[in-house]
């Protein structure tokens, strides 16, 4: 017997090795203002994590089929963050040199699914960790880029902005995010992080071009069919 199975990795820029992605942890609600236009309160509600499957992962280049059971998919734009080691209760002052690098992530979302899952008190699972859902641009190493704390992150959809904010209103900054997260788990490499996103998320329809970007770290443009 042979299994069709094969490790998700993605794209390492300017280098023909890949990273071996682990797992994808997402942080909800980590920018005041889309927490607000979520319907949320972000000074009574701390940002919070949920998860994708790897194999969710997608290119940020190329065309992408419009996912099944959903009338309103989702854009959110976001900074991902990609582990080169791991641990647990790591400390917010020694979180960086965990990091391999950096790219740009959109966190597509069934908003119906998630909204009836939300209002039934049901998992989000199918909202967030459906087939190629994790979109990410080529991963920046830190060693090249540095640790980005603020730039500006957009999306736009058919040449018209819709998200424009920047990384430096994170709630939880990327340090913190990872300090939390492995209060929870213990963190391993090869483990990416979607840090969260800016207000202004809002519907793709088939034919739609979304592109995006964060200011030195990459962009991405798919066309969704
Ligand atoms: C409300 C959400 O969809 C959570 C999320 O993905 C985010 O805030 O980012």
């Amino acid at each position: 017997m042979r299994f069709d199975v094969s490790a998700p990795t993605a794209e390492i820029a300017g280098s023909a090795e890949r990273f071996p992605v682990r797992r994808i942890f997402c942080v909800g609600k980590n920018y005041a203002d889309h927490a607000r236009e979520m319907g949320g309160d972000p000074t009574r509600e701390p940002p919070f994590f949920f998860s994708k499957p790897a194999d969710a992962i997608v290119g940020g280049a190329g065309d992408i089929a419009m996912p099944p059971r959903t009338d309103n998919l989702h854009h959110e734009i976001e900074l991902v963050v990609a582990l080169a080691k791991g641990g647990a209760n790591i400390a917010s002052d020694d979180a960086l040199s965990h990091i391999f690098g950096y790219a740009v992530g959109n966190d597509l979302t069934r908003r119906d699914l998630q909204a009836d899952a939300k209002a039934g008190g049901r998992p989000w699972d199918m909202a967030k960790g459906f087939d190629h859902s994790a979109v990410l641009s080529p991963i920046r190493p830190a060693a090249e880029v540095g640790h980005p704390t603020a730039a500006r992150i957009w999306l736009s959809v058919g040449g018209t902005v819709r998200q424009d904010g920047n990384i430096a209103d994170m709630i939880w900054p990327v340090a913190d995010i990872i300090a939390e997260l492995s209060t929870y788990v213990e963190l391993k490499a090869g483990d990416l992080i979607y840090t969260g996103t800016p207000a202004g998320v809002g519907r793709i329809v088939a034919g739609d071009v979304v592109e995006g970007g964060i200011d030195g770290i990459g962009t991405i443009a798919n066309r969704f069919l």
